[in-house]
């Protein structure tokens, strides 16, 4: 499989008053990723992350921010609109799905970098992660073997293992990381289920014969 482990802690459990020293201490860790989630005042009401995405492409763009992921709903019906602003400043798209969004949302003709699964209700870290949510993981998966997928909400040491095998390999961790004592631990215990998971799904017959004896066999002299 093409898709590396990534393992991004979740912002939003850290301590906002120490960012700046918050995401250095992530990264020191072994952060491959950091997660930042941007919820405006619409969201309470409307389900929103944010009012308007776009407002928040060329900010994060200068900010050094590689990739967006914007939920569809925030964006209606011009997020593909949405995906080629956020191409054209050099970043990577993503979509987020609620636990309540299809997948078949995704299908676009302008493809994106990520799908983001959400494994619990947007708002808040700390939530029991929804096991339903991993049927949308495995049918992602089956269908596109190198796309970046991403779940958020309620996973750690206990919970890393059905996102693992489902398919996943970008995992977004908030308060089991930042809850730990040693969350370099955490992050390495996530990062290897998502590796060994990996490892499992290559067929047996590419580990053991990476030049095939048929084949060989029968390609003449
Ligand atoms: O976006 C969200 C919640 O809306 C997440 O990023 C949470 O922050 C994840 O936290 P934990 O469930 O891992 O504590």
């Amino acid at each position: 499989m093409g898709v590396t482990a990534k393992i991004a802690p979740s912002m939003l459990s850290s301590d906002f008053s120490n960012l700046a020293s918050e995401a250095a201490r992530m990264l020191d860790c072994g952060a491959d990723w950091l997660h930042m989630d941007i919820m405006d005042g619409a969201y309470l009401d409307c389900h929103l992350m944010v009012t308007n995405p776009f407002d928040y492409v060329e900010p994060m763009g200068k900010a050094g921010a590689s990739g967006f992921t914007f939920h569809i709903e925030a964006s209606k019906d011009n997020w593909q609109e949405l995906v080629q602003k956020i191409k054209s400043k050099g970043m990577s798209p993503g979509v987020a799905l609620k636990p309540g969004t299809p997948i078949e949302e995704v299908e676009a003709d302008n493809p994106v970098d990520m799908v983001l699964v959400m494994t619990v209700e947007p708002g808040f870290g700390g939530q029991k992660f929804m096991p339903a949510t991993m049927d949308k993981v495995r049918t992602l998966r089956k269908k596109y073997p190198s796309l970046d997928i991403e779940v958020d909400g309620g996973f750690g040491p206990s919970t890393i293992a059905m996102a693992a095998s489902a398919g996943a390999n970008c995992i977004v961790a908030g308060s089991s990381v930042f809850g730990a004592a040693e969350p370099a631990q955490v992050i390495s215990l996530l990062k290897n289920s998502v590796e060994e998971a990996q490892f499992l799904r290559i067929p047996q017959f590419l580990m053991y014969y990476p030049k095939s004896p048929q084949l060989d066999s029968c390609g003449g002299e």
